[in-house]
């Protein structure tokens, strides 16, 4: 390892820096690493004493909760609300408040500080996808349509036909197609309504001059002519469209003298609709109107994540994250690969280019905003060890490499701009309470003060995902005023912390009862109503959690958009296909106006936000047996393949075999939750194993056609993916506040080195 400025440094780390993270930023390695040895002299203990401070907090609360249940007391009731409240006031848990806060950030993306829109996550060492995720500003409404269960197998059309609008497995369905049509029809219908007529019965559509402005002509089956009901959605085009040569409605199936080929911008709430008119392309050619698909502006910002959608352990896992990071921010980032046996390269998208109603030229952004999780303050990693031999705080390290890479956006010396303000986006997640986001916010200006950038260049998005955070949350805004640009409710990690805060106070409800709780239910409320009395509107989001049944689109396209009716401007999707689906609810819902509503309502109350999510009544054997079985099921098929296969977020079918999105904070859900009912005895440590046992064949069989897969069932005692899992339920109560990654590090990194071993015979 090289010594630099008293800090040694892992090789591969060393050179990543040198030789891609450094050149043309105007700075040099060695001064690099002056930066980080500064920052960890200054800062770290800092940081040992918050995470200190965790310890103590989660100490009193285990001893009072213990206390009031062994003297007999009903938890649920509501004199203990107040009794809590003043208890953790008391602790310092609860910190006073202060009074009104007004964000005050300056200088974020519209992306982010007008227009509601989805946000992507993506697991940021894998090249590919996060190509694709900071492509997915754009997406095909139809594909995403056609390849999902938005479209029932057996549809019926408008006019009562039922048809078999199955995918199936040979080629293209025309039925399903006009199926298709038919949805995205209806959409524009309702969005981009027509003076008379239906977007069904558009034979043909152009920009026509009205005075010096173009508006949007479209000519109908019956022969009329009409325009939207709104003009101004119509904002510009390309290419080759009209005028008509001849005033009579043409039949469907003849082409057009002039050749139709071209695109229509439309853009409403914010958001742009492209239609992509191609009467020589089979889809164009058989649709009326000559569509052959809306390219819909779907995720604007994407969250390229360093935390719990990787499985990064080592300096080998963080540089590979790192030089994905670099190359987005430089914008060469490429990822060659194999799909259906065609060797393609993905690289990053152009902005594009069309005229708008004037004539003149102009662009929207071809990529999402590129946002960075970096990980959280209790992560340390030996890539950099200081003199005495201590692993730096990852969060350290993550900033400043983030920070670094950035300046090849902010210096315009990339070959593609990211921020046009001039701004970097870090998201920080598992933070708790305001000290350690006053914390964060420190090591963000140091970093700053590094490189020579303006203060407060530096963005926090704050994953408010840990209860001390909700139950302050208006102080942790405080602590960040001048740089938060979200305030986003990780309802996933947040059960988890949850679930541990509470841990002595009973045993809890079934995963699936989680969301019916009031805790979540203040939770969730809670942050839009701090968020919108706190200025956040045209300066940070207000965002809601992952939508985890990534196959699901169904019930998502139903579900999701009630998200913005509670107030959010904007929501997380695993992929880019759901981006696409899930902008439509931003077509559906005015954020804005909403957000106006609702701040009008009384705000949530504090104490329905303390109250524990326990079992109201006891389960039956049955429900037991299944809530073991299911949690079992889904820590397995999550950790074997983080700790076999180096996979940080995986597609894990759950019981009834739909898939479910697992990442880390799925699994501090789970195995909380079973070490919950281990210590209140709803389950034996004998039934863990056995069930575990049980549900280890079928995760094997589940991944059998997986390369590189080793079964857990055949010898469970050896497998060290089996014996984490177990580990992470019987030892769950005492991991400092249910985190799971201290026991998915320490299998990996052995796996990994037996692999090591293995190569070097
Ligand atoms: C609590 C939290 O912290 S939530 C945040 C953490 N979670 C996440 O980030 C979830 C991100 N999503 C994912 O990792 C994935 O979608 C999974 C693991 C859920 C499913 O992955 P897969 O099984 O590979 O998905 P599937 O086979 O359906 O789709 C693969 C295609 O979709 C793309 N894709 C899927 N998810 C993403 C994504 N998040 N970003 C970009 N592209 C994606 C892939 O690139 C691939 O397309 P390609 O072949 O053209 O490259
Ligand atoms: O990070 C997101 C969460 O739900 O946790
Ligand atoms: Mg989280």
């Amino acid at each position: 390892m090289p010594a630099l400025q008293g800090l040694h440094v892992h090789p591969k780390l060393y050179k990543t820096v040198e030789e891609k993270v450094c050149p043309d930023t105007g700075f040099s390695a060695g001064y690099f690493w002056s930066c980080l040895s500064s920052v960890v002299s200054e800062l770290r203990p800092e940081v040992e004493r918050c995470l200190a401070r965790r310890d103590e907090l989660q100490q009193k609360i285990d001893a009072w909760y213990s206390e009031k249940k062994e003297s007999g007391a009903d938890l649920s009731k509501p004199d203990y609300r107040q009794a809590c409240r003043e208890f953790l006031r008391d602790i310092g848990y609860l910190v006073p408040d202060k009074g009104p806060v007004s964000v005050t950030t300056q200088f974020v993306d519209e992306e982010i500080a007008k227009v509601p829109a989805p946000q992507l996550v993506v697991p940021s060492d894998n090249a590919r996808y996060v190509l694709n995720a900071v492509n997915s500003r754009w997406g095909s409404l139809y594909d995403a349509l056609y390849g999902f269960d938005v479209i029932p197998a057996y549809s019926v059309t408008s006019s009562g036909v039922e048809i078999n609008a199955a995918k199936g497995a040979a080629g293209y369905n025309p039925m399903r197609g006009e199926a298709v049509i038919e949805f995205a029809n209806g959409l524009l219908d309702e969005i981009a309504p027509l003076v008379h007529g239906k977007w069904g019965d558009v034979c043909r559509l152009w920009p026509k001059f009205v005075g010096s402005i173009q508006r949007l002509e479209l000519l109908l089956k019956d022969g009329t002519t009409t325009a939207l009901r709104t003009p101004s959605l119509y904002v510009g085009s390309q290419g080759n469209l009209g005028p008509p040569d001849a005033d009579v409605a043409r039949p469907k199936s003849s082409s057009p003298s002039v050749p139709d080929q071209g695109r229509i911008i439309l853009k409403h709430n914010g958001l742009h609709m492209i239609l992509e008119i191609d009467r020589t392309h089979p889809i164009g050619k058989a649709a009326l109107s000559g569509i052959k698909d809306i390219t819909t502006e779907s995720a604007l910002t994407a969250i390229l994540d360093m935390e719990d959608s990787v499985s990064a352990v080592d300096a080998v896992d963080k540089c590979k994250i790192y030089c994905n990071i670099c190359g987005i921010f430089r914008g060469s980032l490429e990822a060659p690969f194999v799909k259906d046996g065609k060797a393609m390269t993905r690289k990053m998208n152009n902005d594009v280019w069309f005229r708008d109603a004037k004539g003149n030229v102009c662009t929207i952004p071809g990529r999402a905003l590129a946002l960075v999780r970096n990980v959280g303050h209790h992560m340390f990693t030996d890539a950099v060890l200081t003199a005495d031999g201590k692993f730096v705080p990852e969060g350290f390290l993550d900033c400043l490499i983030t920070t670094a890479c950035a300046l090849h956006d902010l210096r315009g010396t990339g070959r593609l701009m990211n921020s046009r303000e001039g701004s970097v986006y870090i998201v920080k997640p598992k933070q708790h309470g305001p000290e350690e986001i006053a914390l964060t916010s420190r090591l963000f200006g140091r970093a700053e003060e590094f490189f020579g950038l303006r203060r407060n260049t530096i963005k926090m998005g704050i994953m408010d995902e840990e209860r001390r955070t909700s139950a302050n949350l208006r102080e942790c805004l405080r602590a960040a005023m001048e740089r938060v640009f979200f305030i986003n409710t990780g309802f996933l990690d947040r059960t988890g912390d949850e679930i541990h805060t509470c841990m002595m106070a009973g045993a809890v409800v079934r995963k699936g009862d989680m969301k019916k709780q009031n805790w979540i239910q203040s939770y969730e409320a809670g942050n839009v109503d701090v968020g919108l009395h706190s200025n956040l509107q045209g300066r940070a989001q207000i965002g809601k959690g992952m939508w985890a049944k990534p196959d699901s689109m169904k019930d998502m396209l139903e579900g999701k958009i009630a998200e913005l009716m509670a107030g959010a401007s904007t929501a997380w999707v695993p992929s880019p296909a759901a981006a696409t689906l899930h902008s439509i609810h931003y077509h559906h819902v005015d954020v804005p106006e909403r957000q106006m509503q609702l701040a009008m309502r009384p705000a949530a109350k504090i104490e329905t936000l303390l109250e524990p999510p326990l079992l109201p009544a006891k389960l039956s054997k049955e429900e037991i047996a299944h809530e073991l079985k299911e949690n079992a099921q889904s820590i397995l098929g999550y950790v074997v393949r983080w700790i076999d296969l180096g996979v940080g977020c995986s597609k894990v079918p759950d019981l009834s075999n739909v898939g479910l999105m697992e990442d880390r904070a799925t699994l501090r859900i789970s195995s909380q939750l079973l070490a919950n009912w281990l210590h209140h005895d709803l389950i034996s440590e004998d039934q863990v194993r056995d069930v575990f046992l049980e549900m280890a064949k079928l995760v094997d069989q589940q991944n059998a056609r997986e390369p590189g897969y080793i079964p857990m069932s055949v010898n469970p005692e050896n497998s060290p993916a089996f014996q984490a899992a177990m580990k992470l339920v019987l030892e769950g109560k005492k991991a400092p506040n249910g985190y799971t990654e201290y026991t998915l590090h320490e299998a990996r990194r052995a796996v990994k080195d037996q692999l090591q071993g293995l190569s070097k015979l």
